[in-house]
């Protein structure tokens, strides 16, 4: 039975000068190890609710709890890769390294071994913008995690990435989280994302991020197109669709 990593309770969050919330008194549970998708419409505050549990933002009420009270390292992969394209992908990737203070010479011996599990062998030289989409995601998930993170937020990792490269990169993804043993937020539109990569997902209908809907998925990985993910996907859409109308 795993443990409860993260807990976020009551939680209450307007931004300044907004009347209405864009969170309102949400409550949600993350389990170690889980897998879990936030499934909401554009705009509606998924990037927000990240914005909290990295304590850029402070919430007007409610609390978020992390295991035993423990200072929990989080990574974050933002939408866009924002990788320093004039530093090579090898320095790119010590960067968070370089910002705890560790010295150069010894962040590069860290960083070196995950370079081929990431498909990034060879590159360490080269620069940003000689690499192709796929290749720049995975660098800028392994600076994510270089850190020695536990939990990793995902912001719309692949959006950016045509149809192929995000089914392989999605694939792939799924693949280091459980090796790295991570827990793992991922918020998203995209509802065939979502069943690929997910153990649970919290679909929102609209805006103030409050009542949301639970799916949970067992199927094994990786996953392909399935009478079970096609009926998950009708129940999601039904959800999104009724508070539409
Ligand atoms: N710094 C800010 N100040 C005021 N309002 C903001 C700020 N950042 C976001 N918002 C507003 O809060 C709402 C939620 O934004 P957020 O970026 O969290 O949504 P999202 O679901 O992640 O959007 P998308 O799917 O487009 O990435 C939006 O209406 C947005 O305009």
């Amino acid at each position: 039975m795993s443990v409860n990593l993260l807990e976020i309770r009551d939680l209450t969050f307007t931004y300044p000068k907004k009347e209405i919330p864009t969170i309102q008194r949400l409550n949600m549970v993350v389990r170690e190890g889980d897998f879990l998708s936030i499934l909401a419409p554009s705009g509606a505050g998924k990037s927000t609710i990240f914005r909290l549990l990295t304590e850029l933002e402070r919430p007007q009420q409610g609390q978020i709890l992390y295991e035993l009270n423990q200072d929990i390292q989080i990574g974050y992969m933002p939408q866009r890769d924002l990788l320093l394209e004039w530093r090579t992908v090898l320095d790119n990737v010590t960067l968070p390294l370089e910002l705890k203070g560790v010295q150069k010479k010894k962040a590069r011996g860290l960083a070196a071994p995950y370079f081929s599990d990431f498909g990034l062998e060879g590159t360490q030289e080269h620069y940003p913008n000689e690499l192709s989409g796929g290749m720049r995601q995975r660098v800028s998930f392994l600076r994510a995690i270089i850190g020695g993170c536990r939990v990793l937020l995902l912001d719309e990792p692949f959006s950016a990435l045509d149809a192929i490269t995000r089914l392989h990169m999605q694939d792939w993804l799924q693949e280091m989280c459980q090796k790295l043993e991570l827990t793992t937020i991922l918020v998203t539109h995209d509802i065939d994302e979502a069943l690929r990569l997910s153990d649970r997902i919290f679909v929102f209908p609209s805006t103030p991020l409050a009542e949301y809907e639970e799916i949970t998925l067992a199927e094994p990985h990786p996953r392909r197109e399935s009478k079970v993910l096609v009926d998950h996907k009708q129940r999601i859409l039904q959800t999104l669709f009724m508070e539409a109308r």
